[in-house]
C-alpha cells in the first residue's frame, strides 16, 4: 500500500501543477487488481478493485498491523462498472451499478468478484478507522436520500444521493454518496464549502476519454485547479475547498470523515469571494 503524507496550507500555496497532482490526485483503477492508498489525511484509505477472472480479497497489509482489515475499520464500497458481489463474512452481496455497501469494524473476509469478466465490476472503496460495529449493509440507488440541487441557468443542476450518512445507514465517522449532474450541467458545489471538522476525498467517474473535471481546491481565497479524467479521485484537505468543472456532466462519489457527520457542516464562501 503506498502512504499519502499531508500537505499543510503554507507548502500548498508554492506547489506546481505536478507537484498538486502527485500530493492530491489518485489514480487507482487496474483491471484485475486491487489497489490501496493509505492517506495520512484523516487516515483515510482510498481503494479500487476490479476483479476479472478471479476474486480479489482484500488484505490488511503491514500499514495497518492489524489481523485483517476491518479489525479496526470501516470501509464504504461504490460498484461503478458491471455486475459482480461482494463477499463480507460468507455473505454475497449483489452488486449492481451504483449499488453501494457499508462493511462494518469486525468483518474478518471481504473479498471482490466480477459476474462477467469482459464487463468487470469497478468497485471503488473508502475507509476510516473506527471505533464501534456497525452492521453491514446494502444500499441502493432507490433507497437513498435524494437531494435535488442546483439549477440549469447555474449549470449545476444536480442530485445528491446519500447512502451512508446520519439518517440513513449508520457508520462511525463515514459518510458517503454520490452526485449526478444533469446533462448540459458541469459545475458541482458552486457555490463552493469548507468544513474544517472534516476531510473529504472525491472520485470523478462517467466521464468519456476526450471529457476532464477541472477539480478546484484551496482556501477560497486562494484556489488552484487539478485536471481529473474518468475513474481518477482527489483528496480534499480540511483547508480545501472541493469543487468542479467538467467539459460536460458527470457523476462524482464523496466520501468523508472526521469530527462529526453532519452533512449541512459548512462553512459557505460566497463566488463573490472567490480569488
Ligand atoms: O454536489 C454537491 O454539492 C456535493 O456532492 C457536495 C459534496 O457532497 C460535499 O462537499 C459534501 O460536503
Ligand atoms: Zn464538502
Amino acid at each position: 500500500m503506498d502512504i499519502r503524507y499531508a500537505v499543510g496550507k503554507s507548502q500548498y500555496q508554492r506547489m506546481t501543477t505536478d507537484e498538486l497532482r502527485n500530493e492530491f490526485m489518485v489514480d487507482l483503477f487496474e483491471t484485475g487488481k486491487l489497489n490501496l492508498l493509505y492517506c495520512e489525511v484523516e487516515r483515510a484509505i482510498v481503494g479500487a478493485a476490479v476483479p476479472t477472472q478471479s476474486c480479489l480479497a482484500l488484505e490488511a497489509g503491514k500499514e495497518l498491523a492489524a489481523d485483517y482489515f476491518c479489525q479496526r475499520r470501516e470501509i464504504g464500497v461504490l460498484n461503478i462498472g458491471g455486475n459482480g458481489t461482494v463477499t463480507v463474512d460468507g455473505t454475497d452481496y449483489s452488486m449492481e451499478n451504483l449499488d453501494g455497501l457499508y462493511i462494518g469494524r469486525g468483518a474478518k473476509e471481504v473479498a471482490f468478484q466480477s459476474v462477467d469478466k469482459d464487463s468487470p465490476a469497478r468497485f471503488y472503496l473508502i475507509s476510516y478507522p473506527a471505533h464501534a460495529d456497525y452492521p453491514t449493509k446494502q444500499a441502493k440507488k432507490a433507497d437513498a436520500n435524494a437531494l435535488k440541487l442546483g439549477s440549469v441557468e447555474d449549470a449545476n443542476k444536480r442530485t445528491i444521493y446519500q447512502y451512508i450518512h446520519e439518517n440513513g445507514i449508520k457508520s462511525c465517522q463515514l459518510v458517503m454518496g454520490f452526485t449526478v449532474l444533469e446533462p448540459g450541467c458541469v459545475w458541482n458545489t458552486m457555490p463552493c464549502h469548507t468544513h474544517e471538522r472534516r476531510t473529504e476525498v472525491y472520485l470523478y467517474f462517467g466521464l468519456d476519454d476526450d471529457s476532464r473535471v477541472f477539480h478546484m481546491m484551496g482556501p477560497g481565497d486562494e484556489t488552484r485547479h487539478i485536471v481529473m479524467s474518468n475513474e481518477q479521485a482527489v483528496i480534499s484537505p480540511m483547508w480545501s475547498i472541493h469543487s468542479g468543472c467538467g467539459t460536460k456532466a458527470y457523476t462524482f462519489c464523496w466520501g468523508m470523515g472526521g469530527e462529526n457527520q453532519r452533512f449541512d457542516d459548512m462553512d459557505h464562501i460566497a463566488i463573490k469571494d472567490l480569488k
